[in-house]
């Protein structure tokens, strides 16, 4: 009898498992159709965007093509750039960057009229020319751009295209600049590698086996292998900064109350405390500080989202030759760094010292705890949301461990923690990070808002301006590492827990000395082990270090970060 009732289980539990599977591979099947339809229609956009480019003859485009930023928002405020001849070097420029890297998503195929119609307009010459005229824009593919698609790497996102501009990209066409580009991200955006079913997996620039960071991985590959001066990159601990560290180009993370989010559709919709935002990235800091000068040179992003304090760009503070206190730290108390990272803000603090600047040592209390808080926010639900979708999607295989991490029920997780712990504390940390309950999770975010006035509290008896630590603890990783190395964002992931301001510069490279250097680094967990053996080979590989203000003190960040630019570049 009781073998009857075992079997009969078995059959049961058999056919459930049968059922499951082959729903599940009949939409594999399906999936796979819609990602070979858009992949068609991306090389579509591709020959659109090369046919376009080639209608530009070559001298002209050679010479739109080396001009720095400034050089190309003066030339085409002057009228000796036109507008679509400036698009069609991008194009041709993204192309080529798109070809070492895999940074594209989509052209933006409206850019040509776009162009041609602000250059109908510029004949008249009574016409104002609005300060970003014609200059091209790449955005992160998960920016609301009308008739485009905002899949974050879904597969089940495609052919879905938005119905109407993000706030951001309504108010960058009006001053004139014109979005060319859309650039690649992770599948779900929670992961600083770049890699999803539909668009594939993008490359740092100098070595197609390691990442370019992410999420914002497309921007920062497309940048620094020159296909764009400046983009649009978005940031929920990390996605602007760790992309920038790895592949040496300059981004901030203003406070996500600068900005608007009406029609932003992040990685996990409904977080209220673990604050994402947009932000510009580029090769050069000014240009940063150009893009938002402009955009917060008025009130109007408060006029159309009522959320949005009116709070303008403050030259004062970006200017000002008042010499500041500022905190750094090397290492955080729950990942030491290696060695590179620690040696690049100590030369970052040489040059603020060496402006005049006071430098204090300064740890961010509690990181360990600050990490858990992080993650359990981060994620809101303990990662239903994200596993719901991920099961009804082609999952990347580059994000396998994080996936299997979010399917463990958590009681499981809970249990193996406790074990964990006694052998690797660091893991056991964080496999309780996630909520069982909203009891938790609301003690949870009680503790943020204790966390943050903590923080203020210290800055402020202190007198401190800003903070100076690394972005990161390793140099570019291998594709596969960020999704089981997620405990390096505790660098990036406090200043999101803060709703700081937090910008990444680029300050050394990667020498041969570090290298040796590296071979004393930690190998106590696996976690230890990953950064030493991903850090393995990267000599010649940008380092950059993190600057950090509170909320509305972007200006000040940003001045932090040009001074370190100025004083590593000489320029
Ligand atoms: C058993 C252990 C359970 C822990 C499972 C945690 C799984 C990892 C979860 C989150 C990792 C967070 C990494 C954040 C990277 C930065 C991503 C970012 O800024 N994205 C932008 C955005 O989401 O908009």
């Amino acid at each position: 009898m009781l073998l009857l009732l075992f079997t009969a289980c078995l059959a049961i539990l058999g056919a459930y498992f049968y059922r499951f599977w082959s729903t599940r591979q009949k939409r594999q099947v399906e999936l796979q159709k819609i990602v070979d339809k858009k992949r068609a229609q991306r090389a579509e956009s591709v020959k659109f965007a090369k046919e376009s480019s080639e209608k530009l003859d070559k001298e002209t485009r050679l010479k739109i093509a080396a001009m720095e930023y400034s050089e190309l928002k003066d030339g085409l405020q002057s009228g000796k750039i036109t507008c679509i001849d400036a698009v069609r070097t991008y194009y041709a420029k993204a192309i080529s960057a798109n070809e070492k890297t895999n940074s594209v998503c989509m052209f933006v195929k409206e850019a040509e009229k776009w162009a041609m119609d602000w250059d109908e307009k510029a004949k008249d010459p009574q016409f104002q020319k609005p300060p970003l005229f014609g200059l091209p824009m790449s955005l992160k593919e998960c920016v609301p751009l009308e008739g485009y698609d905002q899949t974050r790497g879904f597969v089940q996102d495609t052919f879905r295209p938005t119905e109407t501009d993000g706030v951001l990209v309504q108010q960058l066409k009006k001053l004139g600049a014109i979005p060319y580009v859309q650039t690649n991200v992770p599948q779900s955006l929670l992961s600083y590698n770049c890699s999803n079913p539909v668009y594939g997996t993008t490359n740092h620039p100098m070595d197609k086996t390691r990442t370019s960071g992410g999420s914002s991985g497309g921007e920062s590959a497309l940048i620094s292998a020159d296909g764009s001066l400046l983009g649009i990159g978005g940031d929920v601990g990390g996605s602007i900064r760790i992309p920038c560290a790895y592949t040496g180009t300059t981004g901030i993370k203003p406070s996500h109350l600068r900005f608007s989010h009406r029609g932003v559709c992040g990685s996990v919709p409904g977080r209220p405390l673990i604050n994402s935002n947009d932000g510009p990235m580029s090769t050069r800091v000014e240009t940063n500080v150009d893009f938002l000068r402009t955009v917060w040179a008025d009130t109007w992003i408060t006029e159309q989202d009522p959320y949005v304090p009116p709070v303008t760009w403050n030259e004062e503070a970006y200017k000002s030759d008042k010499k500041l206190k500022i905190g750094y730290y090397v290492d955080d108390g729950w990942f030491t760094p290696t060695p590179v990272c620690q040696r690049a803000v100590m030369e970052a603090k040489q040059i603020l010292e060496d402006s005049g600047h006071t430098l204090v040592p300064f740890r961010p209390p509690r990181v360990p705890e600050v990490l858990r808080m992080f993650l359990r926010a981060v994620c809101v639900d303990a990662g239903t949301f994200l596993s719901k979708k991920l099961m009804n999607d082609i999952i990347d295989p580059l994000l396998y461990t994080q996936v299997v991490l979010w399917m463990v029920p958590v009681p499981i997780q809970r249990f193996l923690s406790s074990i964990i712990k006694v052998f690797f504390p660091r893991l056991g940390n964080l496999m309780d990070a996630m909520t069982l309950s909203t009891v938790e999770l609301r003690n949870t975010y009680a503790d943020i808002e204790a966390y943050r006035s903590e923080m203020a509290g210290l800055m402020v008896d202190q007198k401190i301006d800003a903070l100076l630590c690394p972005v990161t603890v390793s140099p570019a990783l291998p594709h596969v590492s960020p999704s089981k190395l997620f405990a390096g964002t505790s660098y990036t992931g406090i200043f999101n827990l803060l709703d700081y301001a937090a910008g990444s510069v680029n300050v050394t490279h990667v020498t041969k000395q570090d290298e040796l250097d590296l071979e004393d680094y930690e190998e106590s967990d696996p976690w230890y082990a990953l950064a030493k053996k991903g850090s393995r080979g990267t000599i010649g590989f940008p380092i950059g270090v993190q600057v950090a203000t509170p909320p509305y003190k972007e200006e000040t960040c940003l001045r932090i970060m040009r001074e370190i630019e100025r004083g590593v570049t000489g320029k």
